[in-house]
C-alpha cells in the first residue's frame, strides 16, 4: 500500500503495555508507515493463552501461542512479556537472527543489558528500552544521544510511581504509611510483588541502567546500595516537612572520587530529604521525574507517567519507529557505551549531608557529649534543635543537621551515638540530597 514495503513486528505479550502497543500500530498503520517510510506489518502477537479476555479488542487471527516461531522471520521483535529467562532466549534469538529488539522490560536489562547489548552489536542490530526507565518519559535516549557529547556529573530519579505515591499521600494528606500503601495497592499502583516497589528494588534496575548509560560503564544491580521507604514514619516526614524538606525514594547515579583518588560511580536507591524548593519536590503522586546535572548543559529535569499501559506503550513506539528507520536507511544499531570502564564505589564513599534524630536524657552537658561525639568522627553540625521535650519523662528529642561528611564517618557516628549512655535512642538517620 502507497508503495511502502513491509516491515515484520512480532509482538510478545498481550498485557498492559502490549495491548495498547497493538491497538496503536494498527489504528496509526497509515501515519506511522508515512514517519518511517515502511509499514509496520503486526504479524502476531504471542500469548500465554488465545482465550484470556484483553483491555483492547484485537484481532484474534494475530495471537499465537508459539513465541519462537513468531521471531523468526521477524525485522523487529518487541518483548512485553516481562520475566527474565523465556524473555532473555526469545530476545537472543531475535538478535541473533538480525532483528531489532524494543523492551520495556526493566528486570531484565537491569540483570542482562550487557549480554544483550554485546549480541545485538556483533549483528550490528538495535536494542532499545526506553520503556524500562520512567515508563513513558524520555530518558533513555535523552541520555544516550541528546547528551552523548556532555560530561554527566549526576542522576537523581524519582523512578518508582508507586513508592512516590505512598510517600506523597502521607506528606500531603498525613497518611499513616499502612493507609498510604492500603490505598496504592487499590489503586493497582503496586507490583503483584510489592515488595519490589515498597523495597526498592525496581528502583535499583532502573538505577543500574542509568548509571550504566550516563556514565558509560556497566554497573551490575548487585552493585546498587538500595533502602526501600518501609522504615519511613510519619514522624521522620513531620520533621522533614517542619525542616522544609520532603521525603523522597530517589534513585541516584553519582560520578565520585574516593578517598584514595578513584573514580568511580555510585548507583544508591533510598529515602532521603530534599528541599521543598527542589523541582523533584514537586513530583507528587504516582507521577515520575529524573534530574539530570551535565557539565555543559547544567541541569535538567524530565517528569511525566512513569506507568500505565498507554503511556508506556508511547515510549515502545518511539523505539520502534526509530528501529525500523534505521531498517529503512540501513547501516547497524547503535551500539551500547561501556568504554569508560568505571568501578562501583561502595556506599562508604559517598558524601552528603544527613539529618539524624536523636532521644536523649534531659540533662546538662548532653549538647557537648553529642557535639564531641560528632567531632570524634569528623562529622560537623550544621543544625542542631531540640523539637519536642515530650518524650519518656526527662529525655528530649533532638534533630541534627550535619556539614556534608563521608558516609563512613557518619556511620561511625551513629553507632557511637547508639552506644552513648546520654542517648535513649537513634529515631532516624536520613540523607539530604540535591544540594551542590
Ligand atoms: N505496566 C506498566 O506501567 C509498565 C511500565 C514500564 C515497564 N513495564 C514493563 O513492561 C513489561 C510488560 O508489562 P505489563 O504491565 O504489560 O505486564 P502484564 O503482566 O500486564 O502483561 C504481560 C503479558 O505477557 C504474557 N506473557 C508472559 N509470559 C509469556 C510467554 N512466555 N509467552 C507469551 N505471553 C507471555 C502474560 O500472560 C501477560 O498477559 C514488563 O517487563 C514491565 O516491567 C510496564
Ligand atoms: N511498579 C512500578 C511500575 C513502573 O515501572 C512503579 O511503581 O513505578
Ligand atoms: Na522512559
Amino acid at each position: 500500500m502507497n508503495g511502502y514495503r513491509d516491515l515484520r513486528v512480532a509482538l510478545l505479550g498481550c498485557g498492559s503495555v502490549g495491548a495498547q502497543v497493538a491497538r496503536l500500530l494498527l489504528e496509526q498503520g497509515d501515519e506511522l508507515a508515512a514517519r518511517v517510510g515502511a509499514r509496520l506489518h503486526l504479524t502476531g502477537i504471542a500469548v500465554r493463552d488465545l482465550d484470556a479476555p484483553r483491555d483492547v479488542d484485537l484481532p484474534r487471527e494475530l495471537f499465537t501461542t508459539d513465541a519462537e516461531q513468531l521471531v523468526l522471520g521477524a525485522d523487529i521483535v518487541v518483548e512485553l512479556m516481562g520475566g527474565i529467562e523465556t524473555a532473555r532466549e526469545l530476545i537472543l534469538r531475535a538478535l541473533e537472527s538480525g532483528a531489532d529488539v524494543v523492551t520495556a522490560n526493566k528486570a531484565l536489562i537491569a540483570e542482562h543489558g550487557p549480554e544483550l547489548a554485546d549480541a545485538a552489536e556483533q549483528v550490528g542490530a538495535q536494542l532499545s528500552y526506553e520503556a524500562a526507565v520512567a515508563g513513558a518519559i524520555p530518558i533513555i535516549r535523552p541520555l544516550r544521544e541528546s547528551l552523548a557529547g556532555d560530561h554527566i556529573t549526576r542522576v537523581l530519579g524519582i523512578v518508582n510511581g508507586s513508592t512516590n505515591y505512598i510517600l506523597d499521600r502521607m506528606d500531603r494528606f498525613g497518611d499513616s504509611a499502612e493507609d498510604a500503601m492500603r490505598v496504592a495497592s487499590e489503586l493497582g499502583y503496586l507490583e503483584a510483588d510489592p515488595t519490589l516497589d515498597v523495597e526498592g528494588y525496581d528502583a535499583a534496575q532502573k538505577a543500574t541502567i542509568l548509571a550504566s548509560i550516563a556514565f558509560h560503564t556497566v554497573v551490575p544491580v548487585d552493585a546498587v546500595y538500595r533502602e526501600g521507604i518501609s522504615g519511613v514514619t510519619s514522624a521522620q516526614i513531620e520533621a522533614a516537612r517542619h525542616a522544609g524538606y520532603v521525603i523522597k525514594l530517589l534513585a541516584i547515579a553519582e560520578r565520585l572520587t574516593a578517598a584514595d583518588g578513584t573514580t568511580g560511580v555510585s548507583a544508591r536507591v533510598y529515602p532521603a530529604l530534599i528541599s521543598r524548593d527542589h523541582p523533584l519536590a514537586a513530583v507528587h503522586g504516582g507521577k515520575n521525574a529524573v534530574f539530570v546535572e551535565a557539565e555543559a548543559a547544567g541541569e535538567l529535569m524530565f517528569y511525566g507517567a512513569g506507568a500505565g499501559g498507554v503511556e508506556t506503550a508511547s515510549a515502545v513506539l518511539g523505539d520502534l519507529v526509530s528501529a525500523a528507520r534505521r531498517h529503512v536507511i540501513g547501516g547497524p544499531g547503535i551500539p551500547g557505551s561501556s568504554h569508560a570502564d568505571l568501578c562501583v564505589l561502595p556506599i562508604g564513599e559517598v558524601s552528603t549531608s544527613y539529618q539524624i534524630m536523636l532521644e536523649v536524657r534531659d540533662l546538662p552537658g548532653v549538647l557537648a557529649e553529642i557535639a564531641g561525639l560528632l567531632a570524634e568522627h569528623g562529622v560537623s553540625a550544621a543544625s542542631v534543635e531540640q523539637t519536642v521535650a515530650d518524650g519518656a519523662e526527662g529525655t528530649a528529642t533532638l534533630v541534627i543537621g550535619t556539614h556534608i561528611s563521608r558516609e563512613a564517618d557518619l556511620a561511625a557516628t551513629v553507632d557511637a551515638l547508639r552506644g552513648s549512655a546520654v542517648v535513649t535512642a537513634v529515631t532516624s538517620v536520613l540523607r539530604l540530597e540535591g544540594g551542590a
